[in-house]
């Protein structure tokens, strides 16, 4: 766990964010993929014991890209996809997310067929591995009933800071709409975060969300006011 930095305590919200991103991104980069490959295994034993995802069917899952992150495939992707402990016997449907644009509504979730499809997938400029669009795109957002949310920084009051663009702020807040006009429970969103990407305050904006758990390899860490699944 780290402090926040002190002698930003005068400046914007959006420059405490922009300051918190720039460090946690330079301490992140310094990890060896060995190191976080082998944090990454002490983390999903931790996750896939979670009721949040024991109970769940239908997943979205980040793939992740080289800049560090927990990594999601192939190990937990596989997992996800063929442990099928979903409804009647069924094997989890996984949706991975695909940037269209540059403004926050511009992140979609496409649906993954199998795990091998990803070596196929063309890399985005950030080198995340993304699925081709369909010829057309459904209007409606997939049925999920977990999020599994990347990030840079979290905090153990499940707060969250991205990259900065919004994408799943906003996807998450379209989702929540959605599930709620559809009748359907609220989805579980759970961020997955290293030890090193934990800190003491993640500086929050109104239209932040915040996760209903965090994982990392030791911990894991509870919104206190979250919702239970189906209440
Ligand atoms: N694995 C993964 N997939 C994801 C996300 C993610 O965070 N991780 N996203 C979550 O939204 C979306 C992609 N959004 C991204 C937005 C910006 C940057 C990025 O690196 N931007 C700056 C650096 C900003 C910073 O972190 O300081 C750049 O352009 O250099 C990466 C991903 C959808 N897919
Ligand atoms: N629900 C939303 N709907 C529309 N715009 C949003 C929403 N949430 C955030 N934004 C916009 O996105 C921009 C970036 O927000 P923020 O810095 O919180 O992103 P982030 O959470 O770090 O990134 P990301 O969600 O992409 O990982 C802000 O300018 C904000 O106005």
């Amino acid at each position: 766990m780290t402090s926040a930095n002190p002698s930003n305590a005068g400046a914007s919200l959006s420059e405490k964010k922009k300051d918190l991103r720039k460090s946690i991104t330079a301490r992140l980069r310094a990890l060896d993929d060995s190191y976080v490959a082998a944090e990454a295994s002490r983390l999903f034993p931790r996750l896939l014991a979670l009721e949040e995802y024991t109970d769940s069917t239908c997943v979205s899952l980040y793939l992740s890209m080289p800049a560090k992150e927990v990594p999601t495939f192939p190990d937990l992707l596989e997992a996800v996809m063929t442990d099928g402990k979903g409804a009647e016997g069924r094997a989890r449907d996984v949706y991975v997310p695909k940037v269209t644009g540059p403004a926050p509504g511009d992140m979609v979730m496409l649906p993954l067929s199998s795990p091998e499809d990803v070596s196929s997938f063309p890399v985005s400029k950030w080198g995340i591995p993304e699925p081709p669009l369909p010829p057309s795109l459904s209007p409606s957002l997939p049925p999920l009933d977990l999020v599994l949310v990347p990030g840079v920084a979290f905090d153990n009051k499940c707060n969250r800071l991205g990259h900065g663009k919004g994408y799943y702020d906003s996807f998450l807040s379209r989702l929540f709409a959605s599930h709620a006009a559809a009748g359907r429970a609220r989805p579980m969103t759970i961020g997955l975060a290293l030890e090193e990407q934990m800190v003491a305050s993640v500086p929050v904006d109104t239209f932040d969300l915040p996760l209903d758990a965090v994982v990392t390899p030791d911990k894991v860490y509870f919104r206190k006011d979250r919702e239970r699944k189906g209440g």
